[in-house]
């Protein structure tokens, strides 16, 4: 816990209590070197709204200090950060003293800190307590004053005693009522003060950064500290034009109100106008709370705010009284913090990347730091002007951020923390792998490229790697240090030489050899499966092509109208563009795609090599799935999602990405994405894997009378899990999002095939998304 606690056993300590004269010398001088360090830190934050290190390494410094006066309580005084209030007051404001001291809260940051603060809650008071979870909203606070149910002041929350008067500003926010109303079970009160959090939704704050850089200037960096800068404005007119939101999260001092608890005190507060969250939640045991914690922590993004963690408070009013409060925060409530998402590092370099369409990335090269539970080091930069709009040097300290899965990226630079010798990046005009002249494809590009598009190591061995793709041959072996050493060794000069790949070319590669000099037993899996892949269904060979925009989606809707290479190399672009599910941006791209002669070569040596360039449609299967577009979503035993494609397509059905009300069937497997939701939303027949097989081996109209449709109670057993049960009202807004199909749904098990996923190493540079060739590069 970040506070000392106050119950140290003073008499025990009496007779050999170390004094201050006791401590060492140089912990007494790193305790002061910290109390110091942290309370510039607090200015920064509290008065400038301008810090210059995370939250996250502020906590670590406060523990630090936590933990020097745990073990040399004599270190402990009254002005120590531990001991206070952080923060204190702008002389911008006028200072006004708030009718009830306010307090900051108590931190745990594991299950391990929360019980510890549980067991010594119930040894205090028993086990009656019942507590109370809210979201803890990433904002800052405010007091509002109502007397007689007029807003009479507006303070933040300063050094805890004394805030500052922010009473014009917080009146142009729409959140904040004039006037109370009252009801017969909550009559407006004599007197109340109320304090809340005052933040900016995520998606207020997302437009509010783009209008600032449509007008030409600098994004804003947090959600937090532009929140406190826009309500601490001299001119309130500025506060006025920022979206802010507030929630009440207590209250202080009141006269003629007498809740008995504070969920109670929350439906008086609701009831009189004050935006009171809808996430709040009464619990009363340890397991439940670990359970809503654990669930919040995993659908963190789904509060329209930011959030950092969850605060937990005994309900009952007289037991808060019981517990007291220590000089900085109640005892009778705890923050339990998630792992901060965002960290500040120092920017080493700027690289570039060169992906698989030439593509040329900058890419931030960092100190490694722990953000969101994983250690990073690099994050893309995308482009130049990205890197200038920025606006961050090589050898700045940078913000970083990395939210759930998501790709960590650079927020910019802590301008105030700017060494002298930060210097420009600069883009390079040659390709760093081959000493191309990068250009742009187009005018008006954001992107440059690489165009040497055959050779260049750097795109081949990316291509090689995606050819080898599950999406596409799927061969096991060629990964991401296979393809760089088939290049090195110059056994193949493009990917039209790898399926002629013999067991004479192979030895000539040093990876494929054994200590011996033989070939190694790799070489000879690679090699089987190389003849193995030859065998792939057309769309795969498309897939890996790598023709821009054709990824799996686009390549299936290409082999099953025209069913060969052949017919797709010879149909016009027009012909394309009429296809079923291929439309003008493909058609475009694969008709570009076949002008270049190497590429067509491609083609001839794939085929020269055996490689099948042809669906046989196979007549000994009937087409009974013709016309019908068929969604497949969550995990099947019996089949990979690429089978399950397969068997669709092979009885001529269209196997879909999306449900819509033409869909024919959804198949449901293991924890099944918004699909499934919205399968029974439209009331499209749902088959479960035993009803696929139906289907494929009886056609559809046996399938049907297996299938269930619409109403949620018909649901088949393997249904999505649900939230837990004590927090339906999470689930309602949030649907587990509809993740990308070779990918796991939010909150099941595993992938697909998770053992493809683990198999194949790809060195972690942050270039081109996979999803390239399909997306809008
Ligand atoms: N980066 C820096 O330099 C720097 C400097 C100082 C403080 N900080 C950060 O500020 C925070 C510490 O400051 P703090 O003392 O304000 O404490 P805190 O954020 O740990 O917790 C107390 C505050 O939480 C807020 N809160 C949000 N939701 C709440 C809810 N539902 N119920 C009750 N309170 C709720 C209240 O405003 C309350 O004052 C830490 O996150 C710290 O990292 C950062
Ligand atoms: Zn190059």
């Amino acid at each position: 816990m970040t506070s000392v606690d106050q119950d140290l056993p003073k008499d025990s300590l009496a007779e050999d209590a170390e004094g201050v004269e006791d401590v060492p010398a140089d912990v007494r001088e790193r305790h002061a070197e910290l109390a110091e360090e942290l309370l510039g830190h607090q200015f920064r934050y509290y008065v400038l709204d301008s810090p210059t290190i995370s939250d996250g390494e502020f906590d670590a410094l406060l523990r630090e200090l936590a933990a020097l006066e745990e073990r040399h309580p004599s270190l402990v005084t009254p002005e120590s950060p531990t001991q206070r209030v952080g923060g204190t007051f702008s002389t911008e404001f006028a200072a006004v003293d708030h009718l009830e001291r306010m307090l900051s809260l108590d931190n745990s940051f594991d299950m391990d800190e929360l019980g510890a603060w549980v067991d010594r809650v119930t040894k205090e008071v028993g086990d009656s307590a019942h507590y109370l979870c809210e979201l803890k909203i990433d904002g800052l606070a405010i007091n509002l004053l109502y007397e007689n149910g007029r807003l009479t002041r507006a303070l933040t929350r300063g050094d805890g005693r004394t805030g500052e008067d922010v009473t014009l500003n917080v009146r142009t926010m729409r959140d904040v009522p004039e006037r109370l109303t009252g009801t017969d079970e909550f009559p407006v009160p004599q007197l109340v003060e109320v304090r809340g959090e005052v933040f900016f939704r995520v998606e207020d704050f997302t437009e509010l950064n783009a209008r600032l850089v449509e007008a030409g200037k600098a994004p804003f960096a947090n959600p937090r500290n532009t929140a406190a800068g826009s309500l601490r404005q001299k001119d309130p007119k500025v506060t006025a034009s920022r979206p802010l939101r507030m929630i009440c999260h207590g209250l202080g001092k009141r006269v003629g109100f007498e809740p008995t608890s504070q969920s109670e005190a929350y439906r008086a507060l609701a009831a009189w106008g004050l935006p009171v969250s809808e996430h709040t939640k009464v619990l009363d045991s340890a397991d439940q709370l670990a359970e809503h914690i654990r669930y919040w922590g995993e659908h963190r993004h789904d509060a329209l705010h930011e959030i950092d963690g969850i605060v937990v408070k005994v309900d009952e009013v007289s037991l808060q009284r019981r517990l007291g409060t220590t000089s900085r925060a109640p005892r009778w409530a705890i923050a339990f913090k998630y792992p901060p998402e965002e960290a500040t590092t120092t920017l080493l370099n700027i690289e570039v990347n060169v992906g698989r369409t030439g593509r040329v990335t900058p890419f931030a090269v960092m100190e490694p730091v722990k953000v969101a539970g994983s250690t990073v080091a690099m994050a893309t930069l995308h482009n130049a002007s990205e890197v200038k709009r920025k606006g961050v040097l090589i050898g700045d300290r940078v913000v970083i951020r990395k939210a759930g899965d998501v790709i960590p990226e650079v927020l910019g630079p802590v301008i105030d923390a700017r060494p002298d010798d930060a210097r420009e990046f600069v883009m390079p005009t040659e390709c760093p792998v081959c000493g191309t002249t990068l250009r742009y494809e187009k005018e008006g590009d954001a992107d440059i490229r690489c165009p040497n598009a055959r050779s260049c190591p750097a795109q081949l061995r990316e291509r090689l790697f995606h050819l080898a793709g599950r999406g596409a041959f799927d061969i096991e072996v060629l990964g991401y240090e296979a393809a760089a050493a088939l290049l090195a060794a110059g056994v193949v000069a493009d990917e039209g030489d790898v399926f002629s790949l013999d067991e004479e070319a192979l030895s000539q590669v040093e990876l494929f050899r054994t200590k011996a000099g033989e070939l190694s037993a790799n070489a000879r899996k690679l090699l089987a499966n190389l003849d193995t892949a030859k065998d792939r269904p057309l769309w795969k060979v498309l897939v890996g092509l790598s023709i821009r925009h054709v990824g799996p989606t686009a390549a299936q809707a290409l082999a099953r109208e025209f069913g060969s290479i052949d017919a797709i190399a010879a149909a016009s672009e027009q012909e394309l563009a009429d296809a079923e599910g291929v439309g003008p941006t493909i058609a475009a791209s694969v008709r570009e795609w076949f002008e270049v002669d190497w590429h067509r070569e491609v083609v001839e040596k794939w085929r020269a090599a055996g490689v099948r360039m042809v669906d046989d449609r196979d007549e000994s299967t009937p087409r009974t799935l013709e016309g019908l577009s068929i969604v497949v979503t969550g995990s099947l035993d019996t089949y990979s999602r690429d089978e399950a494609k397969e068997a669709i397509i092979a009885r001529g059905g269209k196997a879909s990405g999306s449900v819509s009300k033409k869909t024919a069937f959804v198949v449901v497997g293991d924890a099944p994405g918004s699909k499934y939701d919205k399968a029974v939303q439209l009331k499209v027949p749902v088959l479960d894997e035993e009803g696929f097989t139906v289907l494929l081996t009886d056609g559809p109209d046996a399938a049907r009378e297996v299938a269930t449709i619409g109403a949620d109670d018909d649901a088949p057993a393997d249904a999505p899990e649900q939230a837990p049960a004590d927090t339906p009202d999470c689930t309602a807004e949030t649907p587990a999002a509809d993740a990308d199909p070779d990918a796991a749904a939010p909150g099941s098990a595993e992938p697909a095939k998770p053992r493809a996923r683990a198999r194949r190493a790809r060195k972690p540079t942050p270039g081109e998304p996979e999803g390239d060739a399909d997306g809008s590069s």
